[in-house]
């Protein structure tokens, strides 16, 4: 039974999930020596915000195929190290959006009506009305960076509050923000013209600081900014010298460049002008089990051998469009390991054709299979979706990708071409019906064989007796032939012999073959 390690607190729901199909302990609070220590053990690891998934932890993790999530920013895992090692890394993107928005609503309120210190003051014994004149946030506008699906929620509650809004995010179109009531802006004109501003954007190295001293500088005195984002994207030193220079009215922070908070930071000495929550944002009964769930599932379907539907780190399957792609991933990874096999090794470069409805968007998956196929000979089992892309990159073998929608010998067929120490050779094939799978021509001869685990392909001269003598050869090494084509482009030209083989190729016989006149050339191909 494979092993879950999981290193977060996690709602039962999620644990219960995992333990139908794995051996499940939950050890929380490991310190990062530990977890080298242990990991090894493991087939997968369930996370949330709390453990830093390291490289050292995942080069230890040799039997980890996933590390799950339990939320949406991956930035504790090192996503590239765990690519390398062909391991999927997946999160859940929509478990903790609602919880996350409404935090941040919290955050605005709060820090407009005094909650925190009225409080407080309250549970110490006073009863000071006149201290703790607040602000409506009605009419106000609310500036928010990063209008994805946490900041899209928001949107939509600030507006039935009567608040006009603003948005600065690169990637989403006007038309986008105007369904959702939002003028789309520049991050200055919005750090300029806003009341309030929430941080709605992942943690990268071009939002690492975005917030800075000088951005702050540009905006109102009346001004709060909130961050329920990420920490790191406030400088928090600059921020902390904003509210005590009285340049901005304050802030509400959930996340911080360290967490835990340090004891030393500036921030916990800022005064009443702050609210700071401990990474609360998720923090709901219903996003908890949302997410548990979410993973959960993704995990136990990864331990199964099946896909994960949000993993980071390999080209997205559309849920819906799984079953669809199924056949032509296993078309694409047979092709592949038999072009590799017929170009020989160090491949140069692959060219991936996808025809007919495999030209649609989202067949990316099958480029990454045929990569996968074409590697396998040389990695066997360590290449994977989720590393295929990066060891054929670092082999130097450049992929070209084209799709042509009408080319429609079958409804879905794909093309590769390799070069290799052998030469370039070509080979497509098709899915027919649902699943059966069809190599269709072979260096544009063409043929129509299922592959089989033991292949001879032979590249001839189109003559009389010829056909006869290879069986006599393969005979005369007790090699038993199933099925046998010939494809050929014009009568008594070249041609190509495709042999569906019982048995491995003894040593020898290939040589042997070579021989028979009229042979121009000869390949076994093991799939
Ligand atoms: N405090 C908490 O407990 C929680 C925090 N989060 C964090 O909230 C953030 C947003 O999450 P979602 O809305 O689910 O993500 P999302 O991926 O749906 O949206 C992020 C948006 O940011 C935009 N963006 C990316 N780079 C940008 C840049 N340089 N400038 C402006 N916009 C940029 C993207 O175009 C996208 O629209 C993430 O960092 C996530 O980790 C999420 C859940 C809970
Ligand atoms: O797991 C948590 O509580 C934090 C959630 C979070 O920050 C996220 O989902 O990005």
């Amino acid at each position: 039974m494979p092993k879950v390690l999981v290193s977060d607190p996690i709602d039962q729901a999620g644990i219960d999930i995992l333990s139908q199909v794995a051996q499940v302990d939950v050890n929380t609070g490991l310190s990062a020596e530990e977890l080298v220590r242990i990991i090894p053990d493991y087939d997968a690891l369930m996370i949330r915000s709390g453990t830093q998934v390291t490289k050292e932890i995942i080069e230890a993790g040799n039997s980890l195929k996933i590390i799950g999530r339990a939320g949406v920013g991956v930035d504790n895992v090192d996503v590239p190290a765990a690519t390398r090692k062909g391991i999927v890394v997946v999160n859940s993107p929509e478990g903790n959006t609602i919880a996350a928005a409404e935090h941040a609503l919290a955050m605005m309120l709060s820090m407009s009506r005094h909650i925190p210190e009225a409080n407080a003051s309250v549970k110490g014994g006073k009863w000071e009305r006149n201290r703790f004149l607040g602000v409506e946030v009605y009419k106000k506008t609310l500036g928010i960076v990063g209008l994805g699906k946490i900041g899209s929620h928001l949107a939509a509650a600030a507006k039935a509050m009567g608040m006009k809004l603003l948005a600065y995010d690169p990637f989403i179109s006007t038309e986008r923000a105007d369904q959702l009531g939002c003028r789309l802006v520049e991050l200055k004109l919005l750090m300029r013209e806003s009341d309030y501003i929430t941080l709605h954007i992942p943690k990268t190295p071009e939002t690492l600081h975005l917030i800075n001293a000088e951005v702050l500088s540009k905006m109102k005195p009346t001004a709060r900014i909130i961050n329920c984002a990420r920490g790191g994207i406030i400088d928090e030193a600059a921020l902390a010298e904003a509210i005590k220079e009285g340049q901005i009215a304050g802030a509400a922070l959930d996340v911080y460049e360290h967490e835990p908070l340090q004891a030393d930071s500036p921030l916990r000495t800022v005064g009443q002008n702050i609210v700071l929550t401990p990474h609360l944002g998720a923090s709901t009964a219903e996003a908890q089990v949302n997410v548990a769930i979410d993973v959960a599932e993704q995990i136990r379907d990864v331990l199964l051998g099946l896909p994960a539907r949000s993993a980071v780190n390999i080209p997205g399957i559309f849920p819906d469009s799984i079953e669809k792609l199924k056949p032509y991933l296993q078309l694409a990874e047979t092709l592949g390991n038999l072009v590799s096999q017929l170009a020989g090794g160090r491949v140069d470069y692959l060219n991936v054709q996808l025809q007919g409805e495999l030209a649609s968007n989202q067949s990316q998956p099958v480029v990454v299979a045929a990569l996968k196929g074409l590697l396998s000979q040389a990695l066997r089992e360590r290449v994977n979706y989720v590393n295929a892309s990066i060891e054929a990159k670092e082999r130097g073998i450049r992929v070209v990708e084209t799709r042509d929608a009408s080319i429609r010998d079958y409804t879905g067929s794909l093309h590769l071409s390799a070069k290799g120490t052998l030469g370039e050779h070509t080979v497509t094939g098709a899915v027919l019906g649902d699943s059966e799978i069809r190599i269709t021509s072979v260096d544009d001869f063409p043929v129509n064989v299922s592959p089989t685990h033991h292949m001879l392909f032979t590249l001839h001269r189109d003559m009389p007796g010829i056909i006869g003598k290879i069986g006599s050869q393969l005979g005369s090494f007790n090699v038993n032939i199933a099925s046998m084509q010939v494809g050929r482009k014009i009568v008594r030209g070249d041609a190509v012999m495709v042999l569906s083989l019982d048995d491995p190729l003894p040593e020898g016989i290939l040589a042997e073959i070579l021989k028979v006149p009229g042979i121009r050339d000869a390949y076994t191909v093991n799939l």
